[in-house]
C-alpha cells in the first residue's frame, strides 16, 4: 500500500471519530461548502508558494492539497481507485488532442 492509499484509509477511519480529536471529522461535520473552501484555499496556497515560496513550502502545500483533496472525493463517495482509472484513460493522449477534440 503505498502512503497515498494509506492516506485514504486514515481519512476514511477518523471520518467517524469525535470532531473535537481530528481535523478529518471536523471536516466533514463542517459539511461540503468548507471541504470546498479548504480545497480551494489549499490550492490558492500553492499557487503561491509556487511563485514566490521554497521548495519545502511548496511540497507542503502540495501535501494539504492531497489530503484534502481526498477528503473531498471521500465526501463525494469517490476514491483514489475512481482517479487512477481516470488516469489510466487518458494515457497516451496528448492534453493538445484531447482539447482540441472539443472544438
Ligand atoms: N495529512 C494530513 C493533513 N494535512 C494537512 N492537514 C491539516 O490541514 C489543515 C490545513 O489548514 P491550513 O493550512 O489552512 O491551516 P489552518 O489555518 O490551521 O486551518 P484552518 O484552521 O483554517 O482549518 C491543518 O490543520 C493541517 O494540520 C492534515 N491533517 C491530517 N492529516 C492526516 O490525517 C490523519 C488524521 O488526522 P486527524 O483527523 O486530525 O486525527 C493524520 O494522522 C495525518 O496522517
Amino acid at each position: 500500500m503505498d502512503t497515498l492509499d494509506q492516506l485514504e484509509a486514515v481519512i476514511a477511519a477518523r471520518r467517524t471519530a469525535a470532531p473535537d480529536s481530528s481535523y478529518t471529522s471536523s471536516l466533514y461535520a463542517r459539511g461540503l461548502p468548507v471541504i470546498a473552501r479548504k480545497l480551494g484555499e489549499e490550492g490558492v496556497e500553492a499557487a503561491v508558494a509556487l511563485l514566490s515560496g521554497s521548495d519545502e513550502e511548496l511540497v507542503g502545500e502540495a501535501a494539504d492539497i492531497l489530503f484534502h483533496l481526498l477528503v473531498a472525493l471521500q465526501a463525494r463517495g469517490l476514491s483514489l481507485a475512481d482517479v487512477r482509472a481516470e488516469l489510466a484513460r487518458r494515457e497516451g493522449t496528448s492534453g493538445l488532442v484531447e482539447k482540441a477534440s472539443r472544438t
